[in-house]
């Protein structure tokens, strides 16, 4: 990682090295991420962060931007990085935390490329959550949480646009060995189980 962009400034306005340990969890849409990442966060030291509910929650603000990033998520379009990224960072402050789960995130070479240089984190692992359509097809059709893009119309939009522009990030990483594939069409428990082989007894949280 480039050691200037990892740069901050501390309260006095010296340099200072701040490293948060990013882990990107990734998979197509209803491959389980949201569920997978409440589970991490009930067990180890981490804060989650899902693009996507930063997106709904700026759509609910009133934000200026809720017209565009509505429309696109009911296209199942991927919102301009430069939106996203803003949210996270903010997010990412706020919480005092220095290690983040990122869900949802990148989801296509233009939100990868641009968080890398805007923040200069590049992530510790990619978890990528890998199942059937089928079965995410299933999953969101009865994830009953009254959202606007889990209707059949755009959830197949949002398969096409999961193969075209996400696949290829996860590949990307992949290619420098960082992804972490788990076989995500299994019980929520079998999935955890997985999952908690990766993280490793080093930040579990004490009882
Ligand atoms: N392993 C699993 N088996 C069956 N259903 C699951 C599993 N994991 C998640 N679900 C359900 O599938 C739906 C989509 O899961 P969610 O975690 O919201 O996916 P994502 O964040 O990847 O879109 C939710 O209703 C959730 O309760
Ligand atoms: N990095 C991101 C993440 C989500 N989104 C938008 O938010 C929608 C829902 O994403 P999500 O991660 O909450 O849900 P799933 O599609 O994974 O179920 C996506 O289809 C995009 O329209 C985005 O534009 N950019």
């Amino acid at each position: 990682m480039g050691s200037v962009e990892a740069a901050n400034k501390d309260a006095n306005g010296s340099l200072t090295e701040k490293n948060p340990t990013v882990v990107f969890v990734l998979g197509g849409p209803g491959s389980g991420k949201g569920t997978q990442c409440a589970n991490i966060v009930d067990n180890f030291q981490y804060t989650h962060l899902s693009a996507g509910d930063l997106l709904r929650a700026e759509i609910k603000s009133g934000s200026e931007n809720g017209t565009m990033i509505q429309n696109m998520i009911k296209e199942g379009k991927i919102v301009p990085s430069e939106v996203t990224i803003k949210l996270l960072q903010k997010a990412m402050k706020e919480s005092g935390n220095d290690k983040f789960l990122i869900d949802g995130f990148p989801r296509n070479e233009e939100n990868r490329a641009a968080f890398e240089k805007v923040t200069g984190i590049e992530p510790a692992f990619v978890l990528f959550f890998d199942c059937p359509e089928e079965e995410m097809e299933r999953r969101l059709l009865s994830r009953n949480q009254g959202r606007e893009d889990d209707n059949i119309e755009t959830i197949r939009k949002r398969f096409k646009v999961f193969l075209e522009s996400s696949l290829p990030v996860i590949n990307y990483y992949d290619a420098k060995g960082k992804v972490r594939k788990i076989n995500a069409a299994r019980s929520v428990e079998e999935v955890f189980e997985t999952v908690k082989g990766i993280f490793g007894p080093k930040n579990e949280k004490a009882e």
